[in-house]
């Protein structure tokens, strides 16, 4: 039987004195595309972090492709967000240089030269490669961020908010891009994103954290009143229409519809 993409049991993340997860246990399977959602600050960059080996956990255990995080991150693609990406005079291709550098050491430039262009060409990104990114929009920059997560030919893709700043237009286009990535490359997708919206349709599960807690499961399941009042610990009201999902909250905005109510 295949090793679950990602697996947590009894897991507790800690970062500035304060829980992240308390004592979480969930596991996603191999070629999902699953959501990570939840409201700001409850623990989703930790969480990616915790995944590539970058947090230890201070309870329970995660698995990653059946290895620690530390052991499997050769085969897991890490796109933090945006705003990482800082070097604005580096060009695009010189920036994908860099990251495969950063990961594997020993490669020959023609293999280099191969495994930038394969990338460049899985995201349709090679016209803007030679520019410095300083010089790219939002857009670009995310699908140069795709790209450098795509080196090494990864199995599982953590994806750290890549609709962050989008216009509505690119958003789909990053979304069906993702899903085309994951039917074609076969790979587990982690996409972290504040509104579930965008990826109704296309995520086959949702794993939303609030609260120090988690829950993973089908959309359906977990966007709804009753499970994320369970999750918040407050009333949470999930109403849906025409296509959409609402999810309204008391006094806090919430995250997973695009549109909070405050009472
Ligand atoms: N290295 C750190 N040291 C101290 N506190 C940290 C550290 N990293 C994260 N935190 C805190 O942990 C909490 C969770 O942060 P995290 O960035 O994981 O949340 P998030 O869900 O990704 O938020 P957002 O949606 O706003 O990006 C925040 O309160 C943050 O300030």
């Amino acid at each position: 039987m295949t090793a679950p993409a990602f697996s947590l049991a009894g897991v507790t993340l800690r970062v500035g004195g304060r829980d992240i997860l308390r004592n979480a246990t969930f596991e996603s399977r191999t070629g999902q595309f699953v959501a990570l959602l939840g409201p700001n600050g409850a623990g989703k960059t930790t969480l990616l972090r915790a995944l590539v080996g970058l947090v230890p956990t201070r309870t329970g255990q995660i698995r990653v492709l059946g290895a620690s995080p530390r052991a499997a991150r050769g085969r897991v693609g890490y796109m933090p967000q945006a705003r990482a990406l800082t070097v604005p005079s580096l060009s695009g291709a010189d920036y994908l240089r860099a990251a495969l550098h950063g990961a594997r050491w020993g490669l020959t430039l023609r293999r280099d030269t191969h495994e930038i262009d394969r990338v460049l060409d899985l995201v349709s990104a090679r016209d803007i490669a030679p520019r410095p990114i300083g010089t790219l929009s939002g857009g670009e920059r995310q699908r140069l961020a795709l790209a450098q997560a795509l080196l090494g030919r990864p199995e599982l893709l953590l994806l750290d908010e890549p609709l962050a700043s989008l216009d509505p237009a690119r958003v789909g286009d990053v979304v069906a891009l993702t899903r085309d990535l994951r039917d074609a490359l076969g790979l587990t997708v982690l996409f972290c994103a504040h509104d579930i919206n965008p990826l109704i349709g296309t995520a086959d599960a949702v794993l939303y954290v609030a609260n120090a807690t988690a829950r993973l499961g089908p959309v359906e399941a977990v966007i709804t009143t009753e499970s994320l009042s369970a999750l918040y610990g407050v009333p949470v009201e999930v109403v849906r229409a025409r296509g959409h999902v609402f999810v309204m909250a008391g006094t806090v905005p919430a995250a997973g519809g695009e549109c909070c109510a405050h009472g």
